[in-house]
Formats: C-alpha cells, sequence, structure tokens
C-alpha cells in the first residue's frame, strides 16, 4: 500500500481524503477537510509484509562507476522498490532520462545531484503522485502503473515526508498527528490521544500535543510530521510503514537541530532505536537531500543523480574518495568541472 497527503502515511483503504491546500475544520470527533483540489490522493492495497528482519539483510557492493545496475550479489526479493529506465519530461523539460536503481530492504539510501535534477520527482513517482512518462517503477516486484490510486498495488506502504513539514496550520499538534485516525479509523478519542502521545514521545516530543504548529520551531515541526508519517491505527489490520521518503528533511535547520532530525531518521529505521528505547520500524528510507552532514549522518548508500540519470551509485563512506569528476566537483562545491550551472 502506498498512500500520502502531506508527510502522512495512510491506513488502508482510506479512498477519499483529499489533498489540501486551503483549511481544515473540526466538528465534534471528526476533523472535516474542505479541499481546493477535487483528487482522491489515497490508498493502494497490500502484500504480506517482507518476513526479513534488519539482521538478515545482506549489504550488497556497489560499483564506483556510471552504472545502471549495481548489485553484484542481490536477491531479488530484497528489494522493495525498483525504478527501471524512468523518464519524466515537464512539456519542453526533460527532467529524468532513464533513471535506474533499487532500493533494498533494510538500506537507508541517499538521493543527491545538483539542482533541478530531478530529485524530488523521483520520490514523488515512488510514492504515487506523479506517473513516469515511460519506463518502470516496481513496487517489491510489481509493476505501478499509475499514481496513488491504483488499487492494486501491492507490497508495500510507503510515506512520503515533505520538505516543508506540511503541518495543518489551524490544528493542534494532536489532531495533526492523529488526523487520519479521527478521520478514518474507529479507534476512540482516547486511545488516539495516548496513541499520538506515545508517538510524539517517540520521535523525542512532550507536552507539546495542545500546542499549534505556529508555537514549534522549524526542528520540532519536522519532528511532528515524521510522528504523523509513522503513526498507524493499531486497532485495525493495517500494516505499519514500510518505506519513508523524506525529501530534504534537514532543509533550512542549524547544525544542531539538523543532527537532531538525522539522528530521528536513522531512529525510526528497522536498525535503529526510538527516543523511547523500542526498534524502528521502518524498514528502509530514502533521504533527498543537499547537506553534507545528513548525507554523513543519516543515509548509508548514496545515488548521484545528474542530467537525469543515476550517473554514481556508492557507499556514503566512498563519496568523497570518488575518482568520477562529476562527483568530485559536487563533494567539493568545485565551480569548475561538469556539473555547469
Ligand atoms: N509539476 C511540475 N510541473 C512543471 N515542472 C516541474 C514540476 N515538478 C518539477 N518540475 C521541474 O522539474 C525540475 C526538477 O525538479 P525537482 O524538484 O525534481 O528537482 P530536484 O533535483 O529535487 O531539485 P532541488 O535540489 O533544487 O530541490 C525542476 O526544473 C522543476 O521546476
Amino acid at each position: 500500500m502506498t498512500s500520502f497527503v502531506g508527510s502522512s502515511v495512510f491506513p488502508i483503504n482510506q479512498r477519499n481524503v483529499y489533498y489540501s491546500s486551503s483549511g481544515y475544520c473540526k466538528s465534534s470527533k471528526k476533523i472535516e477537510a474542505f479541499s481546493v483540489f477535487d483528487r482522491r490522493t489515497v490508498c493502494c492495497s497490500l502484500a504480506p509484509q517482507n518476513l526479513k528482519t534488519a539482521n538478515e539483510f545482506r549489504p550488497s557492493r556497489f560499483k564506483d562507476t556510471s552504472l545502471s545496475l549495481f548489485t553484484e550479489d542481490s536477491e531479488e526479493s530484497d528489494v522493495l522498490i525498483e525504478c527501471k529506465d524512468v523518464y519524466k519530461s515537464f512539456g519542453e523539460k526533460h527532467i529524468l532520462r532513464g533513471v535506474n536503481f533499487k532500493i533494498k530492504h533494510g538500506e537507508a539510501v541517499g538521493i543527491i545531484g545538483p539542482s533541478g535534477t530531478g530529485k524530488s520527482t523521483i520520490l514523488k513517482i515512488f510514492a504515487g503522485l506523479l506517473a513516469p512518462d515511460k519506463g518502470e517503477v516496481y513496487i517489491r516486484g510489481r509493476r505501478r502503473h499509475g499514481l496513488i490510486s491504483d488499487d492494486d498495488m501491492s507490497g508495500l506502504r510507503i510515506g512520503l515526508v515533505f520538505q516543508s513539514a506540511a503541518l495543518f496550520d489551524s490544528l493542534t499538534v494532536r489532531e495533526n498527528v492523529g488526523f487520519l485516525l479521527y478521520e478514518h479509523s474507529k479507534m476512540p478519542d482516547a486511545e488516539i490521544k495516548e496513541l499520538v502521545a506515545e508517538t510524539l514521545a517517540a520521535v523525542g516530543l512532550k507536552d507539546v500535543e495542545d500546542r499549534m504548529p505556529s508555537e514549534l520551531s522549524g526542528g520540532m515541526k519536522k519532528r511532528v510530521a515524521l510522528a504523523r508519517s509513522i503513526i498507524y491505527d493499531t486497532s485495525s489490520n493495517t500494516i505499519e510503514p514500510e518505506v519513508l521518503l523524506y525529501d530534504e528533511p534537514t532543509a533550512g535547520l542549524d547544525p544542531i537541530a539538523s543532527t537532531v532530525v538525522e539522528d530521528l531518521i536513522r531512529s525510526v529505521h528497522c536498525k535503529g532505536e526510538d527516543a523511547l528505547g523500542k526498534p524502528g520500524k521502518i524498514a528502509s528510507y530514502v533521504v533527498v537531500t543537499h547537506q553534507h552532514s545528513t548525507i554523513r549522518r543519516a543515509v548509508d548508500r548514496l545515488v548521484f543523480l545528474h542530467e537525469g540519470k543515476v550517473v554514481w551509485e556508492g557507499m556514503t563512506h566512498e563519496f568523497t574518495s570518488s575518482s568520477n569528476p562529476i562527483v568530485q566537483q559536487f563533494a567539493s562545491g568545485n565551480l569548475d568541472g561538469p556539473i555547469r550551472y
């Protein structure tokens, strides 16, 4: 299943949540959304979860070269998302021009590259907010044909955390984090309240439930957005989110706030531990970032996109020692080199 609004991962079978930039109002328990978009944004279906644990995940080796397929010993069953020769244009702008890469179970992957090269576009395609013009995206080996409304999609719950925290300004933190549970679950208010508090605690926030977003710092907003993306209906068979996509999660934050968010991203991963000491629930995540600290701290493997193609893949520690001139220029911030502005 894949489902999104703002920074949320949505529960299954909720097919009428609207993508809104206008506003929200509350009526008794329900929070009613009124939208300027007449578009359904949620939901696909589910397939069995990958039963492998994080420890069973076997990292592949990656070559430091221009390539489209990177694994030497990959087991196809480990692949959660695959991008196969994906093209996307906006009018005359040919943004993605044959993108190939895979995200495997347990991976923490960064997508980097010059501005405007299509990094966020890839996340939106993974999320089902955009469809490729050509090429294929596979989710757990099954082809994603179109947008989020594909309800024959199987395999995976995917959450997208937007660059701006995308909180609803007129709702409290509790209502933001519990939005979908209030709106679409059968959970009683008291249980939602408890779950929201627990989820906020997992991202290191306490006693902020009654605050409005305007009363939070930028870093706190990002944490609230993260809480909203990992909360799920514990009373149903909903499968918790497996993959999170972060679009520039540390943009605009000071170095210390960035570190907090980077560690948080790690903590909700299955190889990490959340603020309550519990193992994280996210199988894999993808981070689009420009920040060196985020590259170093939050991801293990990098995919470098340039002029609509993957031009380099490698482990994070290989990034600064790469002999690829594009990577070298990007890593050093040099004005001279193959990347032209
Ligand atoms: N919906 C859209 N309509 C028209 N053009 C778009 C749309 N979405 C993206 N673009 C254009 O596609 C290009 C790639 O955008 P994208 O946001 O994917 O780049 P990016 O690599 O994430 O950039 P940055 O690092 O600056 O955030 C940009 O030129 C952008 O203006």
